[in-house]
């Protein structure tokens, strides 16, 4: 398993202080940004564009980790691609079927792009698995997609002992994400249960954010 990396969710920031927040970010050990790019079709929300990414990735040093919760995930991945975004991750369901699921993998990667797939919680990532060295990442949605501050699913962790079995018998080196939900004592459990990045939005931003990271960080 790799080490363990935090993903605040900009979903929860402070927009009226987002200088401030950035900057405590970007000093915490938080090593990720996770950006939550919603389209009000795949799911009914909608959120940030490209160029909030282009000047967020200007004011932090951290890995910009994109999740596009979209229906249309070729359009939005070579708009992110070309904004700047260090890895994204599509929907399973917003793909036609795994052969399709698989060609956008190899497109995002030939971007220069790493690539995560995301399954809803009503969907077994089962498919995935002949497929995993295609991806570098596998996004586990521990609420439905949409917003901030739902009650996390513990039945979700069953997916991340499925996928964790088989990278480790495989040796691959694709990441486990879960996404939704995430505290102190919620993100114990998905680590244990082999998650090595944990996105975390209200329990970060409602909170000290050092002290919140911190505790994400060394809970194990
Ligand atoms: O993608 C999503 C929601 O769709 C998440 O990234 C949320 O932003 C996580 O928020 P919390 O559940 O941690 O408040």
């Amino acid at each position: 398993m790799k080490e363990l990396v935090i993903a605040p969710s900009i979903l929860s920031l402070d927009f009226a202080r987002v200088e401030e927040q950035l900057k405590e970010l970007n000093s915490s050990h938080a090593k990720w940004l996770h950006f939550d790019v919603m389209d009000g079709h795949f799911v009914p929300n909608l959120t940030f564009g490209p160029d909030i990414l282009k000047g967020f990735k200007k004011a932090v040093d951290m890995v910009m980790d994109v999740h596009i919760m979209v229906s249309n995930p070729v359009f939005f991945a070579d708009v992110f691609a070309k904004a700047g975004a260090d890895i994204i991750t599509f929907h399973l369901e917003a793909v036609e079927d795994i052969d399709a699921c698989i060609r956008l993998c190899r497109h995002i990667r030939s971007l220069g792009v790493k690539v995560g797939v995301s399954v809803k919680p009503k969907t077994s990532p089962e498919v995935l698995l002949p497929y995993l060295q295609e991806m570098d990442m596998v996004l586990v949605m521990s609420v439905e997609p949409g917003f901030g501050g739902q009650s996390f699913m513990e039945a979700m962790l069953d997916k991340v002992r499925l996928l964790r079995k088989e990278i480790d018998a495989k040796g691959y080196a694709t990441r486990i994400q879960i996404d939704g939900g995430i505290n102190e004592e919620t993100g114990k459990l998905a680590v244990e249960a082999g998650c090595d990045v944990l996105v975390a939005g209200s329990y970060v931003f409602k909170g000290d954010i050092h002290e919140r990271v911190d505790r994400l960080l060394w809970q194990k």
